[in-house]
């Protein structure tokens, strides 16, 4: 059972979109605030340095951790690895690129400090599907949804001005239902994006994954962007709450 519990408690976040914003008025709150990344999460993503753990291509290669984990996917180019850097605060470590296609492996990340030796959490990030992506990189996806005992939470990336869930974002989704993944979308690059149209987007998107992945996903959608370092804040806090982590 991979459900982390009471994730659905979770209190609101900033630059997140509810279930519960969908349905109401859309005062969902969408503004894009300076570069500052300084929400109740900084303080320990401030103190620990980010630290390469390892990479995987097949199965066989990713050891064991006992720390929570937490996966960044989607489809190529959707802003992966530059999100990962940012949450990590390490631009260095996480390599992005402009070509789709950049991330051919699986990569694993922890967050260390003289202080705290042993990372308490592992963010790994995913090659894209789609563009480029391998033959059997389905196959291997589908392995580590469903045998990943330490993974806490998959961030479905999806890019905003791209506006909705596309077919291979649909068949990633049924995979979470499938193995009970809990799953949470962030709309990506929303700087390329008006507010008005944010909300919009955010609803639609929540919406179709929802109809797909009632169980796996978590009714919230984090609006960030690597650009602004907007949301940022959120999905460092989105982790440590899902970790158990007291902030
Ligand atoms: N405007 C804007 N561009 C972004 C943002 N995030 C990423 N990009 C750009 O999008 C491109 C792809 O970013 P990556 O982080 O490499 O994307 P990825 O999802 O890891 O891509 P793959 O590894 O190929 O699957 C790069 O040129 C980034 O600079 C953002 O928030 N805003
Ligand atoms: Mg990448």
């Amino acid at each position: 059972m991979l459900r982390s519990p009471g994730y659905h408690q979770q209190e609101r976040l900033s630059h997140t979109h509810s279930r519960k914003d969908l349905a109401g008025t859309g005062k969902a709150d969408h503004r894009q605030e300076p570069p500052a990344v300084r929400g109740p999460a900084f303080p320990y993503f401030s103190q620990r340095d980010a630290k390469f753990l390892f990479t995987a291509t097949k199965p066989e290669q990713y050891k064991r951790l006992s720390n929570p984990e937490f996966t960044f996917a989607g489809r190529s180019n959707v802003g992966k690895s530059s999100l990962i850097s940012a949450v990590l605060r390490s631009q260095s470590l996480v390599k992005t690129s402009k070509k789709p296609g950049h991330t051919s492996t699986l990569n694993f990340f922890g967050l260390t400090s003289s202080t705290y030796p042993e990372s308490a959490i592992t963010v790994v990030d995913m090659p894209g599907y789609g563009f480029r992506s391998r033959d059997d990189w389905g196959q291997f996806i589908m392995e580590y949804l469903s045998t990943r005992k330490e993974l806490k939470r998959v961030f479905l990336l999806v890019e905003a001005k791209v506006g909705e869930l596309k077919t291979t974002d649909l068949s990633f989704l049924e995979l979470v239902e499938h193995h009970n993944v809990p799953t949470q979308l962030l709309l990506t690059k929303t700087d390329k994006l008006k507010r008005t149209d944010l909300n919009i987007v955010s609803g639609k998107v929540l919406r179709a994954a929802m109809d797909v992945a009632p169980t796996a996903v978590v009714p919230e959608v984090i609006c960030c962007s690597y650009k602004t370092k907007v949301g940022v804040d959120a999905i460092q806090e989105a982790i440590l709450r899902a970790s158990g982590v007291a902030i």
